[in-house]
């Protein structure tokens, strides 16, 4: 908390398409230095509850602060003003910019607002930082999908944020890669204090790397709490995970 007020709050928001609910009135409050997974299955509402928290989409119910600042109806500018960075589910990279290139971008985007620490204050940090110092001056589309993912990471770090949205970041990794990806967002937390909050589908693995859970289902908050609580919530397998989550014996 700062200030007794939390990092990120949503109370009570909701985002309607239409006649569709896709996020029904969903609060929860993000502290300093949490990394915070969100599950659900497909059409759960996820994406939107992230494009809610980003300023992408504006909610049409409920509010949002920031720091106890009120950010309802924000433009994406200000919520990055406040420090909150995200990735989206397809890499938004610029293809025909170099990679580094791309970290400037998100530097010049960042302009002086916040010191960096010195891991994070230049384009060589940042890519040292993700590893893609080697790929610098390769066109972004030059680079692979899972480069790309980095990178973006990489663009919202340049812009020294204080939370950081990532949505489904290791879709379409191998298992290694996976893994290596877990580590950089775990380092990165510890190292910079950051608050980060994780959209996965593959719920085995996000469940080993966070230390709390949101559940979606149907655009509704169903649960909330430590990976354990979450997979014995007779609610939540009940409501849609059955197997998927149970360990093997
Ligand atoms: N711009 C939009 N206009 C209309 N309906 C939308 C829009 N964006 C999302 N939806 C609908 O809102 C619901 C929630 O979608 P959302 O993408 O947030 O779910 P999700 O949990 O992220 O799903 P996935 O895991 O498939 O990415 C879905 O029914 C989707 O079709």
């Amino acid at each position: 908390m700062i200030n007794g007020h939390a990092l990120l709050e949503a109370r009570e928001v909701s985002v309607r398409f239409g006649g569709l609910v896709a996020v029904d009135t969903v609060s929860a409050a993000f502290a300093p230095g949490e990394l915070v997974g969100i599950i659900g299955p497909n059409g759960a509402g996820k994406t939107t509850f992230f494009n809610a928290l980003s300023g992408v989409v504006m909610p049409t119910g409920g509010e949002l602060f920031a720091s106890g600042e009120r950010l309802t109806g924000a433009r994406p500018h200000q919520f990055a003003r406040c420090g909150i960075a995200r990735t989206f589910q397809t890499p938004r990279v610029f293809a025909d910019l170099g990679v580094a290139a791309n970290i400037d971008f998100g530097l010049q985007f960042a302009g002086r607002r916040r010191e960096a620490p010195r891991a994070l204050a230049d384009t060589a940090a940042i890519l040292d930082r993700i590893g893609l110092s080697a790929q610098a001056r390769l066109p972004a589309a030059a680079i692979t999908p899972s480069q790309q993912r980095l990178l973006e990471i990489g663009m919202a770090l340049a812009t020294r944020p204080r939370l950081l949205l990532l949505d489904e970041v290791a879709a379409g990794l191998t298992e290694h890669e996976v893994e290596s990806m877990a580590r950089l967002i775990r380092d990165l937390r510890d190292d910079f204090d950051l608050t980060v909050i994780w959209i996965e589908h593959a719920v085995t693995t996000l469940m080993r790397h966070v230390e709390r859970v949101l559940v979606l289902h149907q655009g509704r908050k169903i649960a909330d709490g430590t990976p354990a609580e979450v997979v014995r919530d007779p609610g939540v397998i009940e409501a849609y995970l059955g197997d998927e989550m149970r360990e093997p014996a």
